[in-house]
């Protein structure tokens, strides 16, 4: 049974699922066959990401707190907070060149958690529509996007500004779709793994720039010295910084649960000052982004043996990042009670 000492918890809700109830939400995004621009609806800081190729695939992630949340616009993003946590969610329209938009979109991005004060970014999602493609000045769109992160994050954060762990994926549709959360007075701590060169540090061979995230962050709520929830980041078979297993999704899936495993464990946790460890079967709130349809029973069939039979676990058809890549999977770990 997990606990969740931060008061912060992330769930995913079916169609026809009965919705979380006696607690806040302080976000929510629908995963659709369709996008549905940012915007309070209902009260609650909304958006939909174009994901789900059929009815299958439907689901939204709510995201619920303790305590009652103030939601509204700001600039084009979405926000919501209460107190202690901060949801914000933006779109970027389809354009030749993401650079400068997502440049912008960070900017705001940062603006509004300054202004509302919850400065330790938890986890940032991003899902980009065409990600292999190229963009109007022939650049990968996905390098594209890293180009206006990085230049966003080393204006803000400076060059060794730490990121959170982070997800970028593709989509179906709808420009690029992003949400974060941040936290006011939570411990974060990102965490990297030893098995891969950490993605800031990549060669120039992935592009310009290089994507800014951790492998995973750990939240723990004030006071608590151990490690709260651990948000792992998408991860994928990338050993050093070069994808192994190309053509082969079993291998990779197999690799990319050993580098979930990795960045969980107690080793890694002890080198980087926390004195916890979990494994996959801790793992919930599970989405696997896969490239082929084709691929769905190989892959269910090693996350079900990988996983929890508790865990919840959607899967995704979508392109992913580097176009050698056929699976990429994410996950949170709560705190395990006692
Ligand atoms: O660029 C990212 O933020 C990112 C890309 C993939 O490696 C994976 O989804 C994790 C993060
Ligand atoms: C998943 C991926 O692309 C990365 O770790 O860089």
């Amino acid at each position: 049974m997990a606990t969740y000492p931060n008061g912060l918890r992330g769930r995913l809700v079916r169609p026809h699922e009965e919705p979380p109830s006696g607690r806040h939400l302080l976000g929510r995004v629908a995963f659709l066959d369709h996008h549905r621009p940012p915007a309070v609806r209902d009260g609650v800081a909304d958006m939909g990401v174009h994901l789900a190729r059929d009815e299958s695939a439907l689901v939204t992630e709510v995201w619920e707190t303790d305590a009652p949340p103030t939601s509204g616009m700001y600039r084009d993003l979405v926000y919501a907070h209460d107190g202690e946590y901060l949801f914000c969610a933006g779109q970027i329209p389809e354009g030749g060149s993401y650079r400068e938009p997502v440049r912008e979109a960070y900017d705001a991005a940062f603006d509004l958690i300054s202004e509302l004060g919850y400065p330790h970014v938890i986890r940032i999602w991003h899902f980009i529509n065409d990600i292999n493609r190229a963009n109007a000045d022939g650049m990968e769109i996905y390098r594209d996007f890293c180009l206006g992160r990085a230049e966003a994050v080393d204006r803000r954060l400076g060059p060794a500004g730490e990121m959170p762990a982070a997800t970028g994926i593709g989509s179906l549709g709808g420009g690029i779709s992003w949400y974060l959360l941040t936290s006011r007075s939570g411990r974060v701590r990102h965490l990297e793994n030893p098995l891969q060169v950490p993605a800031p540090s990549y060669p120039h061979r992935y592009g310009p720039r290089p994507p800014k995230f951790a492998r995973a962050t750990s939240l723990s709520p004030p006071g608590l010295d151990g490690a709260g929830d651990i948000f792992v980041a998408g991860t994928a078979s990338i050993l050093g910084h070069e994808t192994v297993h190309e053509g082969d999704v079993a291998k990779q899936c197999d690799v990319t649960l050993a580098n979930m495993a990795k960045v969980l464990s107690r080793e890694n946790l002890l080198a980087h000052g926390i004195d916890d460890g979990r494994t996959l079967k801790d793992l919930r709130l599970v989405k696997v982004y896969l490239r082929h349809e084709e691929d769905l029973e190989a892959v269910r069939s090693a996350c079900a043996e990988a996983f929890s039979d508790t865990a919840e676990i959607v899967y995704f058809t979508v392109d992913i990042c580097r176009s050698d890549l056929l699976v990429e999977i994410e996950g949170i770990a709560p705190r395990p009670t006692a």
